[in-house]
């Protein structure tokens, strides 16, 4: 491919795509300090569709990068882009929902309540607004609960409440931080299986913030891995998960994880997490000069066991050199 055909093919994505986070720096005013570079550099595209896991040590600025999406603070420096506007723009359109660890409903509406909530914040007639409200409590599986308040739910079933109502307004863009993060391991399981198959059901295109790795992997079409001090991407894993299309329709999600290209996704994901670590310790010795040695720190291209890709690489098979990747 020219390099002309490069420039083409990454303008055309970058216009398709449903996220273009390019050239972004985050530093947050410090009282008597200087300023505290949560993020560097940052550098990601995601397709229409796509599921974009981040993921990285505590502190690295993961949700600082959702918060940039979601225009909820300002870059420093960059430009993002969310179905081809600015995030500004998408945010006033509604173009997006959001769900944090904690659910945040409202105690005082019933669950149907909740979800009708942004709704009717938005000028919808009664009865169309609750006739949507009970198709989303019926996609998450809670059809039965309508009429309950929150205190009467469980952690997970409230994450779901929480998700229906993200989804309320039928955002192009799912923003999720750490949905699951509160909830037991089985329950955890279980309401992955589910988002999945929301996702499939919807064709919302999804940007997670997780710790955990199998849930990344379970999740997504592409992991974004980070480093911190301050917050770069060092890698993008792509994931491909054959049997995952038939989560619910057939394939139990159990044995999904139990397969081996599984397996192979998550070490190639810890790897990716342990090459930007030992970068860091590097330059914290004094022992080499990671930092900004290159897009993947340390997680070379093609390096890891599942073809680690440099860092802010496009959509799957946008080409070569990734979209902005530097
Ligand atoms: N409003 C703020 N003012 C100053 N510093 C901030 C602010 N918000 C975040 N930070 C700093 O930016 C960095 C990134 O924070 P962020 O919450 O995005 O990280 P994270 O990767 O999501 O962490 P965790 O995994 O622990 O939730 C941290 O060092 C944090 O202290």
């Amino acid at each position: 491919m020219t390099a002309e055909a490069v420039v083409e093919a990454v303008a055309a994505a970058e216009e398709e795509a449903a996220v273009v986070v390019r050239g972004v720096t985050k530093a947050f005013d410090v009282a008597g300090a200087a300023p505290a570079v949560a993020l560097t550099d940052i550098d990601l595209t995601v397709a229409r569709g796509e599921f974009v896991s981040l993921i990285g040590p505590s502190g690295c600025g993961k949700s600082t990068l959702l918060r940039l999406v979601a225009d909820l603070i300002p870059p420093t420096r960059g430009e993002i882009l969310v179905g081809g506007r600015p995030a500004r723009q998408a945010r006033l359109d509604q173009d997006y929902g959001i769900a944090f660890q904690q659910a945040g409903l409202f105690g005082w509406r019933t669950v149907l309540g909740n979800v009708e909530l942004p709704l009717q914040v938005h000028g919808m007639r009664k009865a169309e607004r609750r006739a949507r409200a009970r198709e989303l409590l019926d996609l998450v599986g809670l059809a039965d609960f309508a009429g309950h308040w929150p205190g009467q739910l469980s952690g997970g079933m409230q994450q779901r409440v929480a998700i229906a109502r993200a989804l309320a307004e039928r955002p192009r863009l799912l923003l999720l931080d750490e949905p699951f993060g509160a909830l037991d391991e089985m329950t955890r399981e279980r309401m992955q299986a589910e988002l999945a198959r929301i996702r499939r059901e919807t064709g919302t295109t999804v940007i997670l913030v997780t710790h955990s790795i199998p849930e990344a992997v379970f999740l997504s079409d592409r992991v974004a891995v980070m480093s911190a001090r301050p917050g770069r991407i060092t890698a993008m894993v792509p994931v491909e998960l054959a049997a995952r299309a038939g989560v619910g329709r057939g394939v139990d999600s159990t044995d999904l994880r139990e397969q081996p290209e599984f397996f192979a996704a998550v070490t190639a994901v810890r790897e990716a997490l342990r090459a930007g670590e030992s970068a860091l310790l590097r330059v914290a010795s004094g022992g080499g000069a990671p930092a900004g040695a290159g897009p993947a720190g340390g997680g070379p291209a093609g390096g890891g066991p599942a073809g680690v890709g440099p860092a802010g690489g496009g959509p799957a098979g946008v080409g070569p050199a990734g979209v902005g990747a530097s």
